[in-house]
């Protein structure tokens, strides 16, 4: 594996396929969705390219939680694959179709009495997740609507860049008000009795700096949008306040837009992505991949050179009696909070 993915840092995509897109600051037709778009695995992902911008949108599209499961992992990698193998395409970004969530995690009903057979296959489908993200020759931007914690802060934290929604009463992208959201980010593991893998650690600690990824790790911190960019585990916090699209621009979308993305587009994280993307497509492709070489090349080594320990420690780390016992009882929270509702 290890071949193939630092090859294609160095060389297969990035520099072959270098064709820097120009468009317009406020142009959202990129989000049109073309007739190539790309839905794969049942549209658990929604992608859409837009050549002539350069970019591309992948949107996790699994309710209720996006949780990540074998199938979703799946769909992130071979949606990736696919905008990646497309020329013309720089930056991607990287979002949920659900407003308040943009992935909760691993799906934890994948952890409990696992199937021997499936389980290694699900850890290899996340490892697989972060190194395409992590090692992509693409410009990332995560676009965090909503909740973000353990593994669905490892998505982010392995984009280029990070923006998220600052929270407040009434956000109307879509003119209809709705409650208060305030969304967190982290590695919350340790609040479900098990501890971040290393190399998801190890992301915190490159993301952050030691001793502030030491301490949330331990206590499984799960960060507010101000602090999380405090911290630097976002890099942008915006917040929809000042935010009121016109008719027009919302007619424009309603034509241009498939259903489930459509108010997404609308708001400010999304556009806010947008522009970001567009200025990660406006550097010179080999140099934009070379400076990401630079930064993350030995980390992927290291990581890919122990994934099958890391695999096989996993599974017998989450087979534990103890590790089940704590797993059952955090889903059983969780449903009955959900229920409670
Ligand atoms: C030393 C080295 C050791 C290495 C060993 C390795 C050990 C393993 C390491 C694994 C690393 C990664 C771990 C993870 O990612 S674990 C998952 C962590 N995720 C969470 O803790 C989040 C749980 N969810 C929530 O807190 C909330 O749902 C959230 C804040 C995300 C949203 O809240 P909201 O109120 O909007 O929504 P609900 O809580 O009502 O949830 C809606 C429904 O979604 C279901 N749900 C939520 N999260 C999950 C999930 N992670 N998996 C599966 N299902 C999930 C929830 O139950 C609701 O469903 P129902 O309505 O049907 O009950």
């Amino acid at each position: 594996m290890a071949a193939p993915l630092l090859s294609s840092l160095c060389c297969r995509h990035s520099l072959r396929h270098c064709s820097p897109r120009r468009f317009a600051r406020n142009d959202l037709s990129f989000f049109r969705s073309l007739s190539t778009s790309i839905s794969s695995e049942k549209s658990l992902v929604l992608s859409h390219v837009n050549e002539d911008a350069g970019v591309a949108i992948l949107a996790m599209n699994r309710p209720p939680a996006n949780s990540l499961s074998l199938e979703l992992n799946e769909a992130i990698c071979t949606s990736l694959k696919e905008i990646d193998t497309n020329p013309k395409i720089q930056s991607v970004i990287l979002a949920s179709t659900n407003p308040t969530i943009f992935s909760a995690g691993l799906d934890v009903t994948e952890l409990i009495s696992p199937d021997d057979q499936r389980l290694p296959k699900f850890w290899n489908s996340l490892q697989q997740v972060y190194i395409d993200l992590y090692g992509s020759r693409l410009a990332i931007i995560a676009a965090i609507q909503g909740h973000a914690p353990a593994a669905g802060c490892m998505l982010a934290m392995a984009c280029d860049y990070r923006i998220m929604y600052g929270g407040g009463e009434g956000s109307t992208v879509d003119g209809r008000k709705r409650k208060s959201h305030i969304p967190t980010i982290g590695l919350n593991e340790t609040q479900l009795g098990i501890a971040a893998p290393p190399w998801m650690g190890q992301l915190l600690v490159r993301t952050i700096g030691f001793r502030p990824a030491e301490r949330a790790l331990a206590l499984g911190t799960l960060f507010p949008p101000m602090e999380a960019l405090i911290e630097g585990l976002v890099d942008d916090v915006i917040t929809e306040e000042s935010f009121s699209p016109s008719a027009d621009t919302i007619h424009a979308l309603e034509k241009l837009l498939p259903d489930p993305i459509r108010n997404q587009a609308l708001s400010l994280v999304m556009q806010k992505a947008f522009q970001e993307a567009e200025l990660y497509a406006k550097i010179s492709p080999q140099a934009r991949v070379a400076s990401k070489l630079v930064t993350r090349s030995e980390s992927l080594k290291d990581m890919i050179a122990s994934r099958e320990a890391d695999t096989e420690y996993f599974c017998s780390f989450i087979c534990q009696d103890t590790v089940q016992k704590n797993l059952k009882k955090y889903v059983e929270a969780l449903k009955k909070k959900s229920k409670s509702k």
